[in-house]
């Protein structure tokens, strides 16, 4: 250690990453009177604001706004706008650092000391970040995750999928490694403001959790706006032209020119930089090995968030419980094992929206006598004919014995909303007549409620 490292700050907690877990984790924990450190390397608020769903979500008000008076050229629509790049990317940068600076003055304003810098352990009780050494008695490690690294020749020209969505000039035509949740929450953006989008998936399998003939429905949309799909196919070399475009080499010996190339081929957990070896903590390739209690090989250090290795999605959605449960945990306030909720609720925010809640309809068909798979067509359905959203599509788990929804996944622009009611009804183990003994606002999309709750 040298002389600035020797002088030690103590904390009761110390925090490493800034993103939604751990500035919750940190702010729950100053705002019950803890001396609490929190270190971010980057950007506060981490991937979720800055590159992932409020970056995402900035620009597809834009998107969806287009897509709909699309719907309704001719029928009140003249004309369809066209989407000014260069703005719609200043609407999310004005979103993005609005954001970014209400979390760290959320963290500040409960209480939270805040650093800035890259920190790894010197050893299982002492950080390092920019020179100085911050101590605790419990150490919580939140730092996310990152894409995949690829492995190809010219791998180095592929950028992250969080820059797609922050770049001032518009590009012609793109290509997207990977058919996940992240490729196909971005096409709708792109196809909408008219550029042209590849997406190279090396086996046949686009968003392989979610049932295929409502998968199959949305690639036949996104393909009528402007995307092309590869699949069987991976990058085999990229190389930079003279011109500034890339050329992508397929597999399927198909070559692409275009004006950038992404990552959306997974993500892992971003933990390399930490010294995780000095600290004696146990890690895998899918991130830092928890117990029930987030609690790492040592046991007053926790992990959290996409950076760890626990048995649920990497979510925004699952970080935030986690962070919430592990505050309470260190509180005293609860001292049980952290459980999931049986049906939670996810979306992939493309245009149309896929959305799925509790057992999945893949799930289901694998045991026929335990589920009835039910398809309700909503195209025809007022709230959808309305808005002209004509692809609306439900699937229903019903459980043969209970005869109760225990799983949804559902295509249409307002499956966000529709699939947040279900989770609520699963989670509360509503009955026929509960829901029918609440008076929705009529009508909307709860009053659908009546009829798909029966
Ligand atoms: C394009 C995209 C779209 C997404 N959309 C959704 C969505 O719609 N809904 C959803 O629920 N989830 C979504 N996700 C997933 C979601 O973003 C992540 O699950 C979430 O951000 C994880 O939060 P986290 O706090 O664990 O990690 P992060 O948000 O990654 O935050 C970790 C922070 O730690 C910092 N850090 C790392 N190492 C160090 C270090 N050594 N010292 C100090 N700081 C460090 C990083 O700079 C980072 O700011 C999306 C992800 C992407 C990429
Ligand atoms: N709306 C949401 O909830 C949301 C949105 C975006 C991201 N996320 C989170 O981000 C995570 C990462 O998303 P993602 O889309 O990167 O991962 P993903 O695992 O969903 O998809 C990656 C895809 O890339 C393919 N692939 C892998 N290597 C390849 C290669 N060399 N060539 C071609 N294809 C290849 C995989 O087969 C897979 O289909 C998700 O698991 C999720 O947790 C969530």
């Amino acid at each position: 250690m040298t002389n600035s490292e020797k002088k030690t700050k103590n904390f009761d907690f110390l925090v490493i990453g800034g993103g939604i877990t751990g500035l919750t984790v940190s702010s729950n924990l100053a705002t019950e009177g803890k001396s609490v450190a929190l270190i971010e390397s980057r950007d506060w608020g981490g991937t979720s604001i800055n590159r992932g769903a409020t970056a995402k979500k900035a620009i597809l008000a834009l998107s969806e706004l287009h897509h709909k008076i699309e719907a309704f050229q001719g029928k009140g629509f003249d004309d369809v706008p066209t989407i000014n790049w260069e703005d719609m990317i200043s609407h999310r940068d004005w979103l993005v650092e609005d954001q970014r600076a209400r979390a760290k003055e959320r963290a500040i304003s409960s209480g939270v000391y805040t650093f800035e810098g890259q920190a790894r352990f010197l050893d299982d009780h002492h950080v390092i970040v920019d020179g100085r050494v911050l101590s605790a008695d419990t150490i919580v490690i939140a730092t996310g995750s990152r894409p995949r690294e690829l492995t190809f020749e010219g791998a180095q020209f592929v950028d992250d999928s969080g820059n797609l969505l922050r770049q001032h000039r518009k590009p012609k035509e793109i290509a997207i490694i990977g058919a996940g949740v992240i490729a196909l929450s971005l096409i709708s953006s792109f196809t909408e403001a008219g550029i042209k989008v590849h997406v190279i998936q090396h086996n046949d399998g686009i968003l392989r959790g979610f049932d295929k003939e409502l998968v199959d429905t949305l690639v036949s949309r996104l393909q009528a706006k402007g995307a092309e799909f590869h699949l069987n196919a991976e990058p085999m070399k990229v190389f930079k032209e003279d011109n500034g475009l890339y050329t992508v080499l397929l597999s399927t010996g198909a070559s692409l020119n275009v004006n950038g190339i992404y990552d959306a081929a997974g993500r892992a957990p971003y933990i390399q930089q930490l010294d995780l070896e000095k600290a004696g903590i146990s890690y895998n390739a899918k991130g830092i090995a928890v117990n029930d209690y987030l609690q790492t090989s040592k046991e007053w250090i926790y992990a959290l968030g996409d950076c760890c290795d626990a048995p649920v999605p990497k979510l925004t959605s699952y970080g935030d419980y986690q962070a919430k449960y592990l505050a309470n945990l260190l509180l005293g306030h609860r001292s049980d094992r952290i459980s999931y909720p049986k049906a939670p609720a996810v979306t992939v925010f493309s245009i149309p929206k896929l959305g799925q809640v509790g057992m999945s309809i893949n799930q289901a068909k694998t045991e026929p006598h335990n589920y009835t798979i039910k398809a309700v067509d909503m195209s025809h359905w007022q709230n959808y004919r309305r808005v002209r959203d004509d692809l609306a599509q439900l699937k229903l788990v019903i459980d043969n014995q209970s005869q109760k929804v225990v799983g949804a996944e559902i295509l249409s622009d307002s499956a966000d909303i529709l699939v947040n009611y279900l989770a609520l009804l699963i989670n509360l183990g509503a009955s026929m007549q509960d829901v029918q003994d609440i008076i929705f606002a009529y009508p909307s999309i709860a009053t659908d409620l009546y009829g798909i709750w029966t």
